[in-house]
């Protein structure tokens, strides 16, 4: 079904910094409905494209995998696309809304919006209105993947409502704070990457299976 299908008692799942084959198996296993490949070699999570391209063949169909870049050049960027089948591209630097456009050409594609104190969500969404998605993450340095939450509470009721079919929600998410997140915001899907670790870059299967147990959970006392 994909990352972006939307339905509000079927929060879907993406687990991020994926590397190995045990690393995709589990997260199928435990249902996920994306995986995503982070191509930024600053990343302790860095894959590159021929790594994700062994791996994209594990994926079930309808699961997406996702093309996390951040700042990537046009050269880097069509080097992944032409090694790798990747159906959702995740922009996560400083990528300006024609930046992503250009990059995309019409590939499906989110926008990470890296929100710190007094984060303008209304300018945001207006300047990436085009995006298929908004992926709320913590303000955090390198970029992302640092394991901590923003405050879900700083983010407007209507501009939540409004935009929920379009919500990624990151950072810092783990079994223990999903439900809530869940619960107030209702987002389309969630979106992890430390929270299913063991240790920075380690993917852990059971933590990976509880997150999903507690989406599902969490999904469940959604009133339909
Ligand atoms: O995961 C990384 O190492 C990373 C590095 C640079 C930019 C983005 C990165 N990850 C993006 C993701 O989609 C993560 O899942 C998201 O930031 C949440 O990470 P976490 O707070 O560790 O769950």
């Amino acid at each position: 079904m994909g990352l972006l299908t939307y339905s509000p008692n079927r929060t879907r799942v993406k687990i991020c910094g994926l590397k190995t084959p045990v690393d995709i198996d589990a997260a199928v296993a435990a249902g996920v409905d994306a995986v995503g490949f982070v191509f930024y070699p600053s990343s302790v999570r860095a894959v590159t494209p021929n790594i994700a391209a062994a791996l994209i063949p594990r994926l079930p169909t309808g699961v997406d995998a996702v093309g996390l870049v951040v700042n990537a050049s046009r050269a880097q960027f069509e080097a992944i696309r032409a090694t790798c089948s990747i159906t959702l591209w995740q922009f996560h630097g400083d990528e300006t809304p024609a930046q992503c456009e250009e990059l995309a050409a019409g590939d499906p594609w989110m926008r990470a919006a890296r929100v710190g104190k007094d984060f303008a969500f209304d300018d945001f969404s207006l300047q990436y209105g085009h995006a298929d998605a908004f992926l709320l993450d913590a303000l955090v340095e390198g970029y992302g993947g640092g394991g901590v939450p923003f405050d879900w509470q700083g983010i407007p009721q209507t501009w939540a409502k409004e935009n929920a079919p379009r919500v990624v929600l990151s950072g810092g998410l783990n079994a223990h704070n999903v439900g809530e997140a869940i619960s107030r915001l209702h987002p389309c899907a969630v979106d992890v990457s430390s929270g299913v670790e063991i240790t920075r870059g380690v993917k852990d299967p059971a933590l990976m299976s509880q997150f999903v147990e507690a989406v599902r959970a969490a999904d469940a006392k959604t009133p339909i």
